[in-house]
């Protein structure tokens, strides 16, 4: 088959070759295709005889790959013509998409709020993204139950690091006028419903801290629609309340817990009501890791902006540079809160340094010298509170270099300061580590305010 016969002044015959050329390129096997093509079997034939080989797929694909209609009459089966031009449109459609789509990957380490930000955009429906469906709503749920047991598990199981021990009794016997403690009485429902209170209506039992701590250990999962156990509801308020965990919640920062698992545990009674519904807000203190690599896309003007979240644990990282290709812009997440804690993975390495040894690696990455960055600072509601009982000089002592301190010499209960100065650490390292005119916008979020969502129209311009 001669090519030239393209230019053919016969349509008939122009089309015919397009055609074939065209259809045969959707085809992993070029000789499936002629079989199922009959009356072009005699065209490939004779291509063939020409050439010894059938036409080569990269030349199929690159010049008339699917941008051609089959001619009338030609002898192609229905189904394969649909799935043909199904093709032709969706290639057509990703050549025009990828004309105005940007792509914007959010990356950091573990807990630093990336999936929060596209939590929030869904909450409230911004740039026309999805709302969560009622099946999300109801694993949710589920997953405020896994926090609340799995965190206390957390707590319990960092006691032998902090060289604590469980007493054998509760340290407060909760009198009988208390039901909420004692048993798992709940407003508005029965007395005696909750578990417990027939059996020691003289106050908790001194042998109950050790049930109790068995009782968390061992919760399952729950199942869809099932209403938090009112079994737990006791326990997990006296162990809570219990003066050796509230200690040793108050060092937490040695062991890398969570730090919204007071927000939960604040609000046990409204979440042990059968009729419990997670709110925005308990959505969006939820902890969920993310697995492998999540996409949301969202419309802004004429953009659609592709949001590509990944997991940001350690053994998850490498994963990071397989979606470096063809990105605009990178949202890296720091939380600010972490100045004062250790890795969970590692507990002898500060979270905030292990932050800027990766915003180091990704300044300097060659992958990315094009690439926008913007740095978004997390949790700034909880630094403001922390940095009343915690210096950032415990962890970040000052360093004097030429008369300049090198390290946090603010105020040391002044969030704006203390913001401010990890800011300029930040800054310090991008400017070092990559390309010296690269500007970095920085800003700063809470979980229930929108200004990461500022950032992304930026993104858009
Ligand atoms: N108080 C407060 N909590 C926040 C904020 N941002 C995130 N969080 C909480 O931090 C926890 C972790 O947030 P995620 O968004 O799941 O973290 P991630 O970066 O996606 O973590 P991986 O998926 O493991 O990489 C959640 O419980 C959030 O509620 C914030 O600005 N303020
Ligand atoms: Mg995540």
């Amino acid at each position: 088959m001669d090519l030239n016969l393209i230019h053919s002044p016969d349509s008939y015959i122009r089309r015919c070759i397009l055609a074939t050329l065209s259809y045969l390129s959707q085809h992993e096997s070029i000789s499936a295709a002629v079989l199922e093509l009959k009356s072009f079997a005699q065209l490939v034939a004779l291509h063939k005889r020409e050439y010894g080989i059938p036409p080569s797929k990269r030349l199929l694909n690159d010049s008339y790959g699917g941008y051609v209609s089959p001619p009338a009459g030609l002898e192609v089966i229905g189904r394969d013509r649909r799935q043909m031009h199904r093709q032709v449109e969706a290639r057509k459609h990703a050549k025009a998409m990828m004309a105005y789509q940007v792509k914007v990957l959010l990356i950091g380490s573990g807990d630093s709020g990336k999936s929060t930000l596209l939590k929030k955009m869904r909450l409230w429906h911004i740039y026309e993204s999805e709302s969560f469906s009622a099946q999300e709503i109801e694993s949710y749920r589920q997953h405020v139950f896994g926090d609340l047991t799995r965190g206390l598990q957390c707590l319990l199981d960092a006691f032998p690091d902090m060289d604590l021990q469980l007493p054998p009794v509760y340290t407060y016997v909760y009198p009988e006028d208390d039901p909420q403690h004692r048993g798992g009485y709940v407003k508005g429902w029965a007395p005696g419903e909750g578990i417990g209170l027939d059996e020691d209506s003289k106050g908790v039992k001194p042998d109950k801290l050790s049930t109790d701590v068995e009782l968390i250990k061992s919760t399952p999962d729950l199942c869809d629609g099932e209403p938090f156990p009112l079994k737990y509801l006791g326990p997990l308020q006296r162990l809570w309340g219990e003066e050796v965990l509230r200690f040793a919640w108050a060092r937490r920062n040695e062991t890398g817990l969570q730090e919204d698992l007071q927000y939960f545990f604040s609000d046990l009674p409204r979440l042990f009501d059968p009729a419990y519904v997670p709110t925005s807000e308990d959505i969006l203190h939820t902890r969920e890791r993310t697995t492998g690599i999540m996409e949301m896309t969202i419309k802004l003007l004429e953009h659609e902006i592709l949001l590509i979240d990944v997991s940001g644990q350690r053994s998850e990282r490498r994963k990071w540079t397989h979606c470096f290709q063809d990105v605009t812009s990178i949202l890296f997440f720091v939380n600010l809160s972490w100045y004062d804690q250790c890795l969970f993975e590692d507990r002898n390495v500060n979270r905030m340094q292990d932050a800027m040894t990766i915003w180091d690696s990704i300044c300097n990455s060659p992958w990315l010298k094009q690439t926008s960055i913007i740095l978004v600072l997390t949790e700034y509601d909880i630094f403001q509170e922390k940095i009343k009982r915690s210096e950032i000089r415990t962890f970040f002592p000052v360093r004097i270099f030429l008369s300049v301190p090198l390290d946090f010499d603010g105020e040391p209960e002044n969030a704006v300061q203390g913001r401010d100065y990890f800011k300029k650490r930040f800054r310090r390292l991008a400017r070092k580590a990559g390309p010296k005119d690269r500007e970095i916008c920085v800003h700063t979020t809470n979980t229930g305010d929108t200004e990461p969502l500022v950032v992304l129209s930026a993104v858009g311009e």
